[in-house]
């Protein structure tokens, strides 16, 4: 017999790649009874009707939250505030709130002044997505095998904690939990940092007037290619990551440019010992990441680098 569901309605707000990808895979799961949308977007508010991922799709926040028992807001991390303000008086009591922003401290900050305090706010981050965006691009298996991280206060509610835990691990992710300060630090060196290089090399290389834009598609080898998938994510979503995680980003980057700085200097003076001694410690911490992913949430990147499934 299939488990019973784990909310009677649940609301998502923001039905990108990541809202889209709940709201398909809640229903394939049968995590909930109700799913109601809501999206800033008419155009994305259309979608949702046409793709039918939703049984009732909302033009205003407000309208969308009244009545649920959880409500998941999935808007890119500088929108929180906003749509957090737009929903705080007309919460039911007792809901649960969450979202899943890329960074926590800021979400949080944003969030936490306009909701009653007779609801639960839990903060979360599925760590998993792909570089496309929009209603479209979701899919039901995205969480799976991946992390998802919540940054609740220390007095949150026990039980609604293991209930947004069993929800998210039903949708395939597992959890864990840490403070909203230390996410950003760990995401700022595992996810932010690698996609400010990832902008950063792609620009460098579109910028280069001795080689021509075809060359850099012609010859595109495996290491820039990969950099260009990254740097094909969503140009809102990144901005209002970089504006939103500050200074873990400029707190990393400040590492970076001192480690880089030694491998220049290394480079000019033909130091290949200092290079071989870098490289040969990396490829020790990717054959460790591919250990551990065997037996926990490695992601499996290979299968988000085309197009995801319709
Ligand atoms: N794309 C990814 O790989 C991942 C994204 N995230 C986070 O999840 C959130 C959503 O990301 P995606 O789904 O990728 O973005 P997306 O760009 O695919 O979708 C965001 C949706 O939010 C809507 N929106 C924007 N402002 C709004 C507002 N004020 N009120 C209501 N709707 C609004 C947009 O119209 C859009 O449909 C972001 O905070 C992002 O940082 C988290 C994990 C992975
Ligand atoms: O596509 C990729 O490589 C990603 O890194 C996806 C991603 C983007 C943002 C997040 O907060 C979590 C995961």
């Amino acid at each position: 017999m299939p488990d019973a569901p784990l909310f009677d309605r649940l609301c998502v707000i923001g039905i990108g790649l990541i809202g889209s990808s709940i709201l398909r895979a809640a229903r394939a799961r049968g995590l909930v009874r109700t799913l109601v949308a809501s999206d800033a977007s008419a155009a994305v508010r259309a979608r949702v009707g046409e793709l039918g991922i939703a049984d009732e799709v909302r033009d205003s926040p407000a309208e969308a939250v009244e009545g649920a028992d959880a409500v998941i807001l999935c808007v890119p991390s500088g929108a929180f505030g906003a749509v957090a303000e737009a929903i705080g008086p007309h919460l039911k009591p007792g809901a649960v709130v969450s979202d899943t922003g890329s960074v926590k401290a800021s979400v949080v900050a944003q969030m936490a002044p306009f909701l009653p305090a007779n609801v639960h706010f839990i903060p979360a981050h599925p760590v998993a997505g792909t570089e496309y965006s929009g209603p479209d691009a979701g899919f039901a298996e995205l969480f799976d095998n991946r992390w998802c991280i919540f940054t609740p206060a220390a007095d949150v509610d026990a039980g609604m904690l293991a209930r947004l835990k069993a929800f998210w691990e039903r949708l395939g992710s597992r959890v864990e939990t840490m403070t909203p300060e230390h996410h950003d630090l760990v995401l700022a060196i595992t996810s932010h940092v690698p996609h400010l290089i990832a902008y950063n090399i792609v620009g460098t290389a579109d910028d280069l007037e001795a080689v021509t834009q075809s060359e850099v598609i012609k010859f595109s080898a495996g290491g820039f290619r990969d950099f260009t998938r990254i740097a094909a994510s969503d140009p809102t979503m990144w901005r209002d990551i970089f504006l939103n995680n500050r200074k873990a980003v400029l707190e990393v980057l400040g590492r970076f440019s001192e480690d880089l700085a030694y491998l220049q200097r290394a480079i000019r003076w033909g130091e290949g010992d200092k290079l071989f001694e870098l490289f040969t410690r990396t490829r020790a911490v990717r054959r460790s990441i591919i250990d551990i992913g065997q037996e926990t949430a490695e992601p499996d990147f290979g299968r988000h680098h085309g197009k995801p499934p319709a």
